[in-house]
């Protein structure tokens, strides 16, 4: 590797990263006898056993369709069982990303005002500092978020995230609309991270980097794990 790759690289490392966390002792979320459908008559999962804990790095893939985000909603406890139990640590702290998160940024507010509207009460040297973390810095901080790319806004949002100090993340197709650097730059701060994983993708760019496992989820409620 030449010197300019070797500091582009450290560079990712360093201005995108997720705080490390201490851990907590399994099980830390753990699906027992679990039965879901949105109607009692059309089941998506029908009596689901497993566990996820701090070190668990679970990539989630199937057809569209097939529950994969029914699922992250059930780990978060946005959706309850219709049958089983869904039980999570007291002090567990999950963060979720999706989509639609950069919906709710308000567009004609800049990155670092918006940071210190949603967390009240921090020093503006440490916001810069939480947003710079995720890569955006100077000038980008301080422009209306409606002149950012796709990718500056995700970074925002994993700023905003990230700043919760999460314990284990739920990635729902993180890498829409991200250009090639922060997608790697993602892959990156998620291997140095030292929290739980759980990633609905179907982006194998991301998938071969960060995940361990791979869950498949199809044909109703079908599930296996490949490793
Ligand atoms: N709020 C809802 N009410 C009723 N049915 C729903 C609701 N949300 C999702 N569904 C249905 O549940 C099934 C699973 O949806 P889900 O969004 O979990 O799939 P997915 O695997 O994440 O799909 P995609 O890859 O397209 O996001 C689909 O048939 C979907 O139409």
């Amino acid at each position: 590797m030449d010197l300019r790759s070797l500091l582009v690289r450290l560079r990712r490392i360093l201005v995108f990263r997720f705080t490390d966390v201490g851990k907590l002792p399994p099980p830390v979320l753990q699906f027992a006898d679990v039965t879901f459908g949105y109607t009692p008559d059309n089941l998506i999962y029908k009596n689901l056993d497993f566990g996820v804990d701090l070190d668990s790095r679970v990539a989630l893939v199937g057809p569209n369709g097939a529950g994969k985000s029914t699922l992250l909603k059930l780990m978060t406890g946005d959706l309850s069982p219709l049958d089983g139990m869904v039980r999570r640590h007291n002090h567990l702290r999950i963060a979720q990303f999706h989509q639609h998160l950069t919906e709710k940024l308000d567009l004609d507010m800049p990155a670092l005002q918006y940071m210190m509207r949603e967390y009240p009460g921090n020093e503006e040297e440490k916001m810069r500092a939480a947003i710079g973390k995720f890569g955006l810095s100077g000038k980008a901080q301080v422009m209306p978020m409606k002149n950012l790319s796709d990718g500056q806004k995700a970074r925002v949002i994993f700023a905003w995230l990230a700043f919760r100090q999460p314990q284990m993340l739920l990635l729902d197709e993180p890498t829409n609309h991200l250009d090639i650097e922060t997608i790697d730059s993602l892959a990156e701060a998620l291997k140095e991270w030292d929290g739980g994983l759980v990633l609905v993708s179907h982006d194998f760019r991301l998938i071969n980097q960060v995940a361990q496992e791979i869950w498949v989820c199809e044909n109703q409620y079908e599930y296996y794990c490949i490793t």
